[in-house]
């Protein structure tokens, strides 16, 4: 089996006594989606922000590509190709969907934002932020100030931008939340294209989604993982009915 994306490695976490990550282990391997679900408070916020850099490990480590990238921060994980998308977004209202996206697209190159009126009239920019534009769907609104898309569409944009990265693996969280159900199924079937572009750890409390979507489902209970395998073999398995399921009034 070829090597995981990402690979999370016996993280511990602990807030003074609480212990929010408590001996977590995963991988995402290459164009799968790999959910992760739980109740409230179950430490999802905390293994994520433990993934993308915002908070340091107690122990354990996180490796991205074979690299562990467990000292580095968050901009060094998202340089490395990690793009977490959903909670902390860099899109400026005022700005275009366009704007937007080629300012993405020009600092996922390492230039400045300084030079922002070359960069709109710079052909390989423009070209490059319209194709990751046309895969997030929002062509047709790329004249719109991203102040005026529809909660759906901001989404949307967010996923252009962090195309932009070229990423190796996505982390997102919560994609659902604030969608109503056309909204839902859209992003749905948008994260099914992208896992080909980068797998997906997916942190999501829609379980219509996550059912629909998931390669594999890992459950999050009281800062551990209390199971994980296929939709299937989660859904039967009746610690987790126990634990977590039987809250979400399924089927
Ligand atoms: N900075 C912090 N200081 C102290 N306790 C924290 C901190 N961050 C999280 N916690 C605690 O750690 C536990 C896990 O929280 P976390 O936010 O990771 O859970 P969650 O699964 O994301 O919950 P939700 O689904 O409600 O967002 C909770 O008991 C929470 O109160």
């Amino acid at each position: 089996m070829t090597e995981p994306v990402l690979e999370v490695r016996d993280l511990h976490r602990a807030f003074g006594a609480l212990k929010a990550t408590d001996g977590v282990s995963l991988t995402l391997r290459r164009s799968e989606i790999h959910a992760l679900i739980g109740p409230n408070g179950a430490g999802k916020s905390t293994l994520i922000g433990l993934i993308a850099g915002n908070l340091k490990p107690d122990a354990g480590q996180v490796v991205l590509n074979g690299r562990d990238v467990t000292q580095a921060d968050v901009a060094a994980r998202a340089r490395a190709g990690l793009a977490r998308s959903f909670q902390v977004s860099a899109v400026a209202a005022e700005l275009t969907v366009l704007q937007n996206v080629v300012l993405a697209v020009q600092g996922a190159r390492g230039q400045s934002f300084r030079f922002f009126r070359p960069a709109l009239a710079n052909t390989g920019l423009r070209a490059a932020a319209e194709a990751h534009i046309a895969r997030a769907g929002l062509s047709g609104r790329r004249a719109i100030p991203a102040g005026d898309l529809a909660h759906g569409e901001r989404r949307r944009l967010e996923l252009a931008m962090a195309l932009a990265l070229a990423p190796r693996a996505f982390v997102l969280d919560e994609p659902m939340a604030g969608m109503g159900p056309d909204g839902a199924r859209e992003m749905t079937a948008l994260l099914d294209d992208l896992r080909h572009e980068a797998p997906i750890l997916l942190v999501e409390h829609d379980m219509d989604a996550v059912f629909a979507l998931a390669d594999r489902v890992s459950v999050l209970v009281s800062g551990r993982i209390i199971a994980s395998g296929t939709v299937a073999e989660i859904r039967a398995d009746p610690e987790v009915q126990r634990a977590y399921l039987g809250e979400e009034r399924l089927e």
